[in-house]
This record gives structure tokens, sequence and C-alpha cells, in this order.
């Protein structure tokens, strides 16, 4: 029994000189989502591609859902979508699924199934082609849930929707995860997923920079401070944490030592007579975050 549905060890694909994906390690464990975040062109697409046996890696190991990419006995246990599946403008939703469901031996049920899950039993004879860009990843989706898959592989499922087909694209993504589905996922913009993912692997020229939680990657050892007036506020602030701990900033006081001081740094505001606006834990968004290590990376 295993509990990394995904684990690769110094996964590479090298196109002539060119290194598309340069020793990549993630792991993705059973049960959780799994942001695989990067910039156009890190190589997403192609570790995903690897991932599910569609082109062979240059170098490295994965193993996925405890198999070998592409073995049989895993390819039923996953669900792809990978540049969308290209489905029939002409075709009805449900007939769409259908003959997917047909071609891999899958009952029809299950086409019933999957269009209740991903929200479109009210729109399954409509042609595919009247379809919003949000209803047709959402049949994308469907696609991928066909055979009850313990591992969903989406790339960029959120890709050109408007905010309404990204926060139903959220949705659904979390709705599957808590049906038992393990998802990994991929996206260039942080702030359409971060909230959704338990945990995210940064990619950026072919390299993996970080894999941690979003609550990890944001830091959050700052505190935010915000008082009237600042002049009697700043000296209590550096009375208690020194120094070179306590900036003023053009927001307030920013307080570099550990949000543990909050209590005591909050006591000495309104003892030295000045009114305590505000006191919060200063996390970066990672959209920040992305892109201060994605320059890193691109300056090195
Ligand atoms: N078949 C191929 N032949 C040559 N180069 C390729 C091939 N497939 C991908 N690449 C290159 O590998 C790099 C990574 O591409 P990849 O599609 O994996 O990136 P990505 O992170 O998925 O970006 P995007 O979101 O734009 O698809 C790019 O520079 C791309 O041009």
């Amino acid at each position: 029994m295993t509990d990394s549905m995904v684990v690769t060890r110094g996964l590479t694909k090298r196109y002539g000189a060119h290194t598309a994906v340069d020793g990549v390690s993630m792991s993705v464990a059973a049960g959780e989502i799994y942001g695989f975040l990067g910039p156009n062109g890190a190589g997403k697409t192609t570790t995903l591609r690897m991932l599910v046996g569609l082109i062979r890696p240059s170098e490295g190991t994965a193993t996925v859902a405890g198999h070998a990419p592409g073995d049989p006995a895993v390819v039923r246990r996953i669900g792809v979508l990978i540049e969308g599946p290209g489905f029939y403008p002409y075709l009805s939703g449900r007939d769409n699924l259908r003959v997917l469901a047909k071609y891999r031996g899958i009952g029809y049920p299950a086409v019933e199934d999957a269009l209740v899950r991903v929200g479109l039993a009210d729109r399954a004879d409509d042609k595919f082609r009247t379809y919003s860009l949000g209803m047709k990843q959402r049949l994308g989706v469907g696609a991928a849930l066909l055979g009850m898959p313990d591992l969903l592989i989406l790339d960029e499922p959120t890709n050109g929707l408007d905010p309404q087909g990204m926060a139903e694209m959220r949705e659904l993504i979390t709705t599957l995860a808590g049906d038992g589905h393990t998802v990994l996922l991929s996206s260039h913009m942080l702030s359409e997923v971060q909230e959704i993912c338990d945990r995210v692997g940064v990619i950026a020229q072919g390299k993996l920079l970080v894999e941690s939680t979003v609550a990890e990657l944001r830091g959050g050892s700052s505190l935010l401070l915000r008082a009237d007036p600042l002049e009697v506020a700043f000296p209590a602030v550096r009375a208690v944490v020194g120094e070179r701990a306590a900036m003023l900033t053009a927001s307030g006081i920013r307080i570099e030592a550990g949000t543990g001081t909050a209590p005591a740094v909050a006591r000495a505001v309104v003892e030295a007579g000045a009114d305590l606006l505000e006191l919060r834990i200063d996390e970066k968004s990672l959209e920040e975050v992305f892109f201060e290590m994605t320059q890193l990376e691109v300056a090195k």
C-alpha cells in the first residue's frame, strides 16, 4: 500500500539540445489536490505527458499509482485531461462521452454518472459546439472521470475560463477530491488554484523550484501593524521587538520577529496611548512568491 499516488525521481525530457524537463523529483500524496504550477513553457505539460505514458523520459523514473507510466494496470486508474480530449462539435455532450465510453469498454451508466458529476446533466443533449468554454472543459473532466479513476491529471483545467467558469471548475475539483479522487492539476495562474490546492510544486525552465503546502510557500512569519498615531506606536513596537525587527512601511509597521510577538506588541501599542487599528500576519500572495521565485531562477 502506497500513500503516494505519483512519485518521480530526476524526471528529465530533452528535445535535442533543449531540456524541457530537468531532473524533476515530485510526489503527489493519495487524496490530495496538488497544483503543478509554472509559467508558460515551464515544462508542465511535458511532465504530465510523461506521467501518463504519452512520451518517454530521457532520464529518471516515475511511478503512478504504484506502476510505471503507461502500464495497462495504471491506465484504468487514472483519468486524464491533457490538451483537450477532442470532442465532436456536432454530437451532444452525452453522445461524445458515449463514444469515448464505448471505445474504452465502459458501460453507458458511467456516462450518465459523469454528466451529473460535472453538472452537465441538464445540457447533455445539446450539441458540443453550443457549449460555453467552461462547459467544454467540464465535459473534458467528465471524460476523464469515465473509468472512476483514483487519480485525475488535469492540464490547465481553468485555462481561458471567465471568473464564473473558473469558480465552477474549482468547485468541481474540490468536490471530486472530496469524493476520494486524487487530483494533479497544472496551472500558470496561481491565484486561480491556490485556494483549492493542498500542496503545490513550482516549476520554471524545466526545474522544480519548490514543493510545499500553500501556507509554507506564502511564509507568514512577519506581522503588519496599523496604529494611530504611528509615531507613538512605532517606538513602543521597537521597544518590544528590537530596533531592527520593526520597519515603517507605506501601510504601517512591519514586524519581523515571529508571529508569537503579537500579544506583547499589541499591549505595548495600547499602553503607549495609541489606537491599535490592525495587527495581522502579513502573508505574501502566492502570486508574489511565485513571481519572486521564477524571476530568481531566470536571473541565475
Ligand atoms: N515535442 C517537442 N519538441 C520540442 N520541444 C518541445 C516539445 N514539447 C515541448 N517542447 C518544449 O519544451 C518546453 C516545455 O513545454 P511544455 O509544453 O511542457 O510547457 P508548459 O509548462 O506546459 O507550458 P504551457 O502552459 O505553455 O503549455 C517548451 O520550451 C516547449 O517549446
